[in-house]
């Protein structure tokens, strides 16, 4: 099956247009045929040796999605400590979740133990499985947005408050905590760029022939 040059481009746009959405959630539920889509693209990621590791935990009770609210505010204050002067000041400014906003959250995992100790592929790099299913996660953020639905990725929580909300066992590893729903724009640019706290990197500053090169001063 080839891909056309149109569908190319939707790929494409899809990518380009992707953002990390932590304001501007709409209420409105996500119908179910379109969240089953987003579901499915991403248990077709890709696995080390097809294990499979993921499961999606879907949360929607405005109990659990205040607790984990608790777990950010608690996390993002221990985390502003790390910074120093203005750069403090500016990231307590930033908006970093819309835990209470979106109408739906997913907690994604990674069961390390479920095809066995001795798993092809990860033989030399154990850690594997927990990459695995980041590329689940990365699926269903880019089917997400071909549904015109916002992700928003919330990682300044500690795992225990998602393990005790979510009834989580200690054998299963918390990989991500998505917020998703529908959005009233997608920016051009990454919020983060947007205000100021790291520009994007040249792409050609990414790549490297060959060997390792250190950048260029510019
Ligand atoms: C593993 C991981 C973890 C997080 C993120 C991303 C990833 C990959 N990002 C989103 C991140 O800030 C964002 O992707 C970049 O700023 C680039 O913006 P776009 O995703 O292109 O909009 C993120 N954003 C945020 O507001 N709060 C968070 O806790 C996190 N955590």
């Amino acid at each position: 099956m080839k891909i056309t040059p149109e569908e190319r481009n939707a790929v494409y746009k899809t990518i380009f247009s992707r953002r990390d959405v932590r304001r501007e959630f709409k209420p409105a539920p996500i119908p179910k045929d379109v969240l089953e889509r987003v579901l499915l693209a991403a248990h077709h990621a890709p696995s080390v040796g097809f294990m499979q590791p993921w499961d999606f935990v879907l949360v929607t009770k405005p109990d659990s999605k205040r607790q984990i609210k608790q777990g950010f505010l608690q996390a993002h204050a221990e985390a502003a400590e790390r910074f120093e002067g203005e750069r403090k000041e500016q990231y307590k400014r930033l908006k970093l979740e819309g835990i209470e906003e979106a109408p739906l959250g997913i907690c994604v995992t990674c069961d390390r133990n479920r095809t066995g100790p001795v798993v092809l592929g990860r033989t030399a790099k154990p850690e594997m499985d927990l990459f695995s299913s980041v590329c689940a996660v990365q699926n269903l953020w880019l089917a997400a947005r071909a549904e015109n639905l916002g992700v928003g990725w919330v990682s300044i929580v500690h795992d225990k408050v998602i393990r005790d909300t979510l009834n989580i066992p200690e054998s299963i590893d918390i990989i991500a905590y998505l917020c998703v729903g529908y959005v009233e724009a997608f920016h051009d640019t990454p919020d983060l760029e947007r205000a100021g706290w790291l520009p994007r990197r040249d792409a050609s500053s990414a790549i490297h022939y060959e060997f390792w090169s250190e950048p260029t001063a510019e």
